[in-house]
């Protein structure tokens, strides 16, 4: 059954029990957004299941939102975690996505909000334990006609957005439930909000083979932390795997700002517009905002995840700061 509270839920005031996370609908049913006890928050648009804010307990903002993203579903929304599928970029030469948008339909398609589960604080552990996770499917039965013609195949996603104090988790069940085998391609396209983009660098990509989109999409090799000079546009396949975290962190070896942990995603797409990039795009402002953000997109989008009927695939990342 869809819940669909209006009201923080009935647990947030039960006598006895310690502060319990809450989850409610905007008015217009466009948006849901749960918080726990501690102050920490999200909030998830229903069009593409975009997760559009992550908060800390003190409110500060961890994630990068354009002043121009769209917000009304008449486009992909610029900043966030907006979700790539089932194809990252255009793939002319791959016949079955050939025909969808850059970065497929999951992110223009409204999804369902599927429930709520809350792991509630204890009176002796006080809300220290207290977490929510927020569910949301898109299937073939629900896809806009328009785009099943682009894509005919049978299919069920289901995201799960989980808040803690520690952190974010966003992981996808890709689960084929028609009759024909098809090829994916999925991808988490995180907006970190960042002070500084000069003051950063990225490790955990130390000798790492990459694709440099913005260098005739060559292979190259890491050496080093990664530091962003100009516009980057990279798709690593680290060679430490998926559970060695790639680390946003001040430069020079610096603190940690961000920690990403993937769970079997083996890409890492590393994107900044930079100015003239950033300049082009419609909806990036400020036009300066490139200083503010830094895209770690987990994912997997070097050769195509290929699901049987009947088969499911289940990848996504936490992150921590
Ligand atoms: O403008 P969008 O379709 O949202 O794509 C934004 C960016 O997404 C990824 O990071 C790609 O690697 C980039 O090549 C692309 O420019």
């Amino acid at each position: 059954m869809v819940d669909r509270p209006n009201k923080p839920t009935a647990l947030a005031t039960t006598p006895g029990l310690p502060p319990q996370p809450q989850v409610n609908f905007s008015p217009d049913n466009a948006r849901v957004s749960a918080s726990l006890p501690t102050g920490e928050s999200v909030e998830v648009l229903l069009y593409g299941a975009t997760v559009i804010s992550w908060k800390d307990r003190a409110g500060g903002e961890k994630l990068w939102l354009s002043d121009a993203a769209k917000l009304d579903g008449s486009k992909a929304v610029r900043g966030g975690i907006p979700l790539v599928f089932p194809v990252f970029g255009t793939a002319p030469d791959h016949a079955a996505t050939s025909k969808l948008p850059q970065h497929g339909f999951a992110r223009n398609s409204r999804w369902e909000f599927l429930g709520k589960s809350t792991s509630e604080s204890s009176p002796s552990a006080g809300p220290s334990d207290a977490s929510v996770k927020l569910d949301f499917g898109l299937s073939s039965a629900t896809l806009d006609p328009q785009a099943k013609t682009l894509w005919p195949y049978g299919f069920n996603l289901i995201y799960s957005v989980t808040l803690t104090q520690e952190g974010l988790g966003t992981s996808i069940v890709i689960t084929n439930d028609g009759t024909e085998a098809f090829e994916a391609q999925v991808l988490l396209h995180t907006y970190l909000r960042i002070k500084d983009i000069t003051k950063i660098e990225v490790t955990g990509l130390e000798n790492s083979e990459y694709l440099d989109k913005v260098d005739a999409a060559q292979a190259k090799t890491q050496s080093g932390a990664v530091t962003i000079t100009g516009e980057t546009d990279r798709v690593y396949t680290p060679a430490a795997g998926p559970s060695e975290p790639v680390v946003v962190r001040e430069s020079g070896g610096g603190e940690e700002i961000f920690s990403v942990v993937r769970d079997s995603l083996k890409d890492v797409v590393v994107w900044n517009p930079w100015t003239d990039k950033a300049a082009g795009i419609g909806d990036f402002e400020p036009k300066d905002g490139y200083k503010n953000m830094i895209c770690i997109e987990a994912g997997s989008v070097r050769g195509w995840q290929k699901l049987e009927p009947g088969e499911a695939f289940e990848g996504g990342q936490t992150i921590s700061y």
